[in-house]
């Protein structure tokens, strides 16, 4: 079998990756198999380039050569250069001696041996494959996740490599816009993007058990997402979850994923702030492992979406990516994925980043506006985007780094803005959730200033399944919401089981629809 780069890899041959012969500053050499050359067309290769039928994908990752002297460790966040603080990933630490942040710092320097094009042929290599762990978007960029962690210690759902979707119509038709795109985090295992965190957090909390660290269950304050990928991952791996819900204030798809999956459900008499201060407060007394962003380890697996978005552009920078934000650890994961793309020579610059945030949660928002004078946390009023329905957010800080750093902008949505803004996309062939309508709404608005401008390449991050949030696609367009028109309410018509009443009302629906042509 002959070895070949990449660029000179014929589409009639099978690919498989030979990391054997990764070598430093070097594109990624792949090992060719060729259907036979008699063959008139390219046949499936027989059963026996597989591996033995006893073993499973994780053992044939045990044979499989790993990148070496590559490392992570934890760091206080935006520490000047001179602290010399630092904890092993496996200690069980949240916050710096200081009770500042924390953040997880990737040996650069051992990165670096290794050019752009290495990692860019290496990431592009394992997508959509089935080997473990690297099918997973996340974990197909394990060397700047977890690159110490043991593959066998992984608890995956091959989550990631969600869909790039080209708006056509809703930026042609409403925004004069061409190069448009929605990323669909939320089309996943759990419904949102909080997989890409949760696979991260949930596997180092599965080697930490195994090396005996006191870690009996995983805990997490939650708007519904968190709580929803937690409780998937734990069950997956046999690790107790406990999950505390503001009472009322969750969607019931939500609610029922961590009851379906076997975690312990608090439905508490609170906000989700109030739930926030609870499981800190708990996670500090019992050997409970703390889930949420406030640990930097989730932060790992958010990043890999902004380095997908440049992989799905064939690394092509897009000038903006609007992402929707509450508890703010992801607005910080994107300009972590964006930042060390550029860093380590991917890619040569970064997207612009915007913030978005519903008026009824918009803390960030207001401090955007002071000129990022002095924050203040605010108590949140009801929203539909009800995920980031937070008013005290733990990220603040991580927030404002990566807005100040990617020339950012911070936007809000009230509550007309945001439902009309999800109908409006729905219309189009979406199925959105309330906060993509937040970010929506943020694109609009930026439009209609000549912020953004018609062609800019812009991705707009979706978050959230529109299946979780059904509740409020109904009461939109049953027109059910206290002093909103809902403008865009597409009730169905009720109509007798008869030829004549049926033609009577498609009669009037085909004249109505001719007359907007
Ligand atoms: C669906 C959805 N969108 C957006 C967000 C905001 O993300 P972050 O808290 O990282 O700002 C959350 C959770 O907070 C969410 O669940
Ligand atoms: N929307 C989140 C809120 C908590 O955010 P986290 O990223 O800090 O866990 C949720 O779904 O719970």
């Amino acid at each position: 079998m002959a070895t070949f780069s990449l660029l000179h890899s014929s589409a009639t041959c099978f690919l498989s990756h030979s990391e054997t012969s990764l070598k430093p500053h070097s594109a990624a050499s792949f090992t060719v198999r060729c259907s036979s050359p008699a063959s008139p067309i390219p046949v499936a290769p027989s059963q026996n380039h597989r591996r033995p039928a006893d073993e499973s994908i994780r053992d044939e990752a045990r044979r499989r050569p790993q990148l070496q002297n590559l490392s992570a460790r934890y760091v206080p966040f935006d520490a000047p250069p001179s602290s010399t603080e630092s904890y092993s990933l496996d200690e069980i630490v949240y916050r710096s001696q200081s009770g500042g942040l924390l953040d997880v710092q990737h040996d650069l320097a051992a990165l670096k041996r290794y050019d752009g094009e290495f990692w860019r042929s290496l990431f592009d290599s394992r997508v959509g494959k089935t080997h473990w762990p690297y099918g997973s978007g996340v974990w197909s960029k394990k060397e700047w996740v977890l690159p110490e962690i043991d593959d066998d210690d992984i608890v995956s759902a091959f989550e990631g490599n969600t869909n790039l979707f080209w708006a056509e119509r809703f930026g042609k038709q409403h925004l004069q816009m061409n190069d448009l795109w929605v990323k669909h985090c939320g089309i996943s295992h759990t419904g949102s993007f909080k997989d890409l965190g949760m696979t991260v957090l949930v596997s180092q909390v599965n080697r930490l058990r195994k090396m005996n660290k006191p870690v009996v269950g995983v805990g997490c304050a939650s708007t519904g997402d968190t709580s929803a990928a937690l409780s998937a991952y734990c069950a997956s791996a046999g690790i107790p979850s406990i999950v505390f819900l503001p009472a009322d204030k969750i969607s019931m798809a939500q609610l029922v994923q961590p009851i379906a999956n076997g975690a312990f459900v608090l439905s508490i008499d609170t906000d989700f702030d109030g739930c926030m201060d609870l499981i800190r407060e708990v996670t500090a007394e019992l050997p409970i492992y703390l889930a949420n962003s406030l640990n930097s380890l989730r932060l790992e697996g958010q990043k890999t979406a902004a380095i997908e978005i440049l992989q799905q552009f064939n690394w092509e920078v897009p000038d903006w990516v609007i992402v929707p934000g509450g508890n703010l650890g992801n607005i910080y994961a994107f300009y972590k994925g964006f930042q060390m793309c550029r860093e380590l020579g991917l890619v040569d610059r970064i997207p612009r980043l915007v913030c978005a945030q519903a008026a009824n949660a918009n803390p960030l928002y207001l401090h955007y506006k002071s000129g990022y004078k002095d924050f203040n946390a605010l108590k949140a009023s009801t929203t539909f985007a009800s995920a980031i329905q937070i008013g005290d957010p733990v990220s603040i800080d991580r927030a404002v780094y990566a807005l100040k750093r990617s020339d950012g902008i911070v936007e809000e949505a009230t509550e007309e803005e945001l439902m009309d803004a999800t109908a409006l996309a729905d219309s189009t062939g979406m199925f959105i959730c309330p906060h993509t309508g937040v970010a929506l709404t943020a694109l609009m608005k930026l439009r209609k200033s000549g912020v953004i401008e018609a062609n800019d390449r812009t991705v707009v991050v979706s978050t959230a399944h529109g299946l979780k949030f059904t509740q409020s696609k109904i009461d939109y367009h049953s027109k059910n919401i206290k002093e909103m028109a809902c403008i865009l309410a597409n009730p169905p018509v009720r109509v007798k089981a008869e030829f004549g009443s049926v033609m009577d009302v498609l009669k009037e629906y085909l004249k109505n629809n001719e007359s907007k042509c």
